[in-house]
């Protein structure tokens, strides 16, 4: 395949979109972790290509009356929670369900086109796209072509669904909004201009090479209280100034040490289901150098430290869970604004990128001569946030802080790199990847081993990237959000405000903690893998400063646990690290006891190992009015389970096994089938109800409230089955049916999964 390629040098050529009245497109996404806003980000690319003026946004950042201003409005939503709209969709979700506009064709005008993004293994596939949609054809808007409903559960994921479904819109728009005589679209090989503007300002000298490692070593280590991560922490000194020397010995460690490397991690839950096969063996003994902890001025945000960050699963287990606590300074308003929150709060964390990657990507670029300069951005992502210290950011801040280099390569990226390398092999093989029908090769090279942009620049070594484009081609980092799980607005003693100028008053700073199970795994590439957010906390130090948010828990089933929520029982469920916002629940309730009878509390934990997850086991005995029901599922048949990991082990953990069960088997193990014996299957939590069926019944008739909080997937559905089937057995209800209804009106049924 032959394609002509714009050297770098005559980046000035642009192919600009030409200017056409009543040709706009309004290109509005709601996201979680970035998907659907990579799908709006190609949509916008097809759309400048067609010469429409476009505004590409989140959903919360569009006035309902500009819906009025385009000629069309594309939205592109994935659904989150339990058929819940995203986060960044809530605010423009809330404004478009106002009742006042009930009957008042306000979106008569208004043309639209939804894309949905879901995964069918959810109850509610794709019930933001359908919620959406129903209430823009009730208040008028016309559906300018038939919505889509992507899954990723599909064998090439969203694609699947999403390469024809663009290709016929594009026929669409190309039809109804035909092009004037003279003007062609501009095709895919040719470069658009930038959408955001970045200039290396010459003035200032670049720092001196060594300032950002002296300071970044203070931060170089965890700081663990127990005996073993003690002794990591004495051992915890930077050895090795010259990345990645000493990362690099440690990972070829593991390799040796496993045998062949793993191939396959597309399933979800795969890491779970089978640790052994594919969770890293070796704890390093030397953490890498840490990002400088400079605070971002994150809107909202408020200023953090690190008061504690404890390892509490094993060295040995599979999985790195954390505890990490926090202080947060954010005054009298942040206190009762948790308070309102009652035990159901969200802490986002900003993760950044380590120094060695920065400089592998700076001198993979050729960028060290610039990396240190001020930068002048004057039109830059909403998500690309200054440092507090307001001196202009320079590249290796915003490489730093906002970018995401480590991400997992996407579309649009690959696309972008062809105009940027002079090397025609490379121009072809990137092009490759893009090709229709190629769908697989490109899942195969990037995300089925979750190969990093970073990596992928590596093995592409013409690339050369301008400057002026990389507010243009990375993605902007996300924070990712955890439960808090303690409650009550736990207040530290009282300490200066690091923010207020000397002489005011000691504040008392807010305690928050969250129980992070870090994600770590390793696949055919060498390098283990890492998730961004876990990679920055496992090295958080003590006394760290940051700026973090807090918000209310999100989805729009919420339960608040209000003094009359308080004084019915609650019936929990939690499964890992799905504790976390149980354990703040059941503190919250304790807040009530001064002047409240608070019902009774009962747990049904799920975990594998009592002496390996059993997070906050040790605290419920002191909990009056609670009772616990742990079960692990895999402490039953110990002996059986170690043959099983050995006998993978031997297979060097690089085969993927079929599941010897069927998937019906596998439901009747797991307590999805009716009717089942619950001494039958493993030791779940669904399984536990049923066998505590009297008790819970008993609950039921008071109407509790029921949390259920873990991961998202079979085991929500099967423990609602499982209160179903108890209230039929108990006899409380006929028939399942009725089962349903009872849950619905009943009782204050709300879940948590991820
Ligand atoms: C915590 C969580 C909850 C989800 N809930 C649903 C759901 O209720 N219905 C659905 O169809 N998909 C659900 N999904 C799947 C997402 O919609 C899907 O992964 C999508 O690609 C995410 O896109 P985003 O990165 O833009 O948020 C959920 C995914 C996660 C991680």
């Amino acid at each position: 395949m032959s394609i002509q390629v714009e050297s770098p040098a005559k980046m000035a050529q642009l192919a600009s979109p030409v200017e056409i009245e009543g040709r706009s497109m309004a290109i509005l996404y709601g996201s979680e972790t970035g998907n659907a806003e990579e799908i709006a980000i190609e949509l916008e690319d097809m759309a400048r290509r067609l010469h429409f003026h476009t505004r590409m946004d989140e959903m919360d950042s569009f006035k309902l009356s500009d819906l009025l201003k385009v000629s069309l409005v594309v939205f592109v939503t994935s659904t989150t929670g339990q058929g819940d709209m995203p986060t960044n969709t809530l605010n423009f979700w809330k404004n478009l369900r106002r009742e006042k506009l009930n009957n008042s064709n306000c979106l008569g005008p208004v043309k639209f086109a939804i894309f949905g993004l879901g995964d069918s293994g959810y109850r509610k596939f794709n019930w933001a796209a359908r919620k959406l949609q129903v209430r823009l054809l009730q208040l008028g808007a016309t559906e300018f072509f038939r919505a889509a409903e992507a899954d990723e559960r599909h064998n090439n994921g969203i694609d699947s669904i999403y390469l024809p479904w663009k290709e016929e819109f594009k026929a669409a728009l190309l039809e109804k909004y035909p092009l004037p005589e003279g003007t062609a679209p501009i095709p895919n090989d040719q470069l658009l201009p930038p959408k955001y503007s970045v200039r290396v300002m010459p003035t200032m000298e670049p720092l001196p090479a060594d300032k950002s490692a002296t300071q970044s070593a203070l931060y170089s280590h965890v700081d663990n209280p127990t005996p073993l991560s003690q002794r990591r922490f004495e051992h915890n000194q930077r050895q090795d100034a010259t990345f990645p020397a000493w990362e690099a010995r440690e990972d070829q460690g593991w390799e040796i040490r496993t045998g062949t490397p793993v191939d396959v991690l597309d399933k979800n839950n795969i890491l779970k289901d089978h640790p052994s096969k594919y969770s890293l063996e070796t704890t390093k003994k030397v953490g890498p150098r840490t990002p400088l902890p400079t605070r971002l001025a994150i809107p909202q945000g408020v200023f953090a430290k690190v008061v504690d960050n404890a390892r509490v699963t094993p060295f040995d287990h599979w999985q790195d869970v954390r505890h990490i606590v926090f202080d947060v300074y954010g005054g009298e308003k942040l206190i009762s604004k948790v308070s309102d929150m009652r035990g159901q709060s969200i802490l986002s964390i900003y993760p950044k990128n380590y120094p060695e990657d920065v400089q592998e990507l700076i001198n993979l670029m050729g960028w060290n001569d610039v990396a240190d300069k001020p930068l002048d951005m004057s039109n830059k992502p909403k998500r690309v946030f200054d440092r507090v210290d307001s001196q202009p950011s320079t590249l290796r801040d915003i490489l730093t802080d906002n970018l995401d280099i480590t991400a997992i390569p996407k579309r649009n990226f690959i696309r972008e790199l062809t105009f940027f390398t002079k090397n025609r092999d490379e121009v072809e093989r990137l092009w490759e990847f893009l090709l229709p029908g190629n769908e697989q090769e490109f899942y195969d090279y990037t995300s089925r081993p979750r190969r990093t942009i970073l990596e992928l620049l590596s093995d592409f070594p013409g690339v050369k990237i301008p400057v002026e484009r990389v507010l243009d081609l990375f993605p902007v980092i996300r924070h990712r959000d955890f439960s808090v799980c303690n409650g009550g607005a736990s207040l530290t003693e009282n300490q200066y405000d690091p923010d207020a100028p000397n002489g005011t008053l000691p504040v008392f700073p807010l305690r928050i903690e969250i129980l992070a199970a870090l994600v770590e795994y390793k696949t055919i590439i060498r390098k283990p893998r890492q998730g961004l957010c876990s990679r920055y906390l496992k090295y958080l130090a003590r006394d760290t400063p940051l700026t973090v948010r807090i918000s209310p828990s999100r989805g729009e089933n919420v339960m608040m646990p209000l003094p009359t929520a308080v004084q019915r029982p609650l019936i929990a469920v939690a499964t890992g690290t799905g504790i976390a916002p149980i354990r703040a629940l059941i503190q919250e309730r304790l807040e009530y006891e001064v002047d409240t009878q608070v019902g009774e509390t009962v747990l049904f934990y799920g975990g594998r190992n009592r002496d390996r997850d059993y997070h906050f086991g040790g605290e419920w005995e002191y909990i009056k009015g609670l009772t616990v029901f742990p079960c692990f599922s895999r402490d039953e048949k110990p002996a059986a389970l170690e043959k099983k990991e050995e006998e993978e082990k031997k297979e060097g953990g690089n085969v993927w096994e079929k599941p010897s069960k069927t998937e019906e088997e596998e439901n009747v193990e797991f307590g999805i089938v009716e009717e089942m014996d619950p001494d039958r299957g493993k030791r779940y939590v669904q399984n536990e109800i049923r066998k505590r069926a009297k008790e819970v019944a008993g609950l039921m008739r008071r109407g509790p409230v029921v949390a259920v909080c873990g991961s998202a997937g079979k085991m929500p559905i099967a423990v609602r089955k499982a209160f179903v089937d108890v209230l039929v057995g108990e006899k409380l209800v006929r028939d399942r049916e009725e089962g349903e209804r009872w849950l619905g009106m009943r009782v204050v049924y709300w879940e948590d999964t991820w």
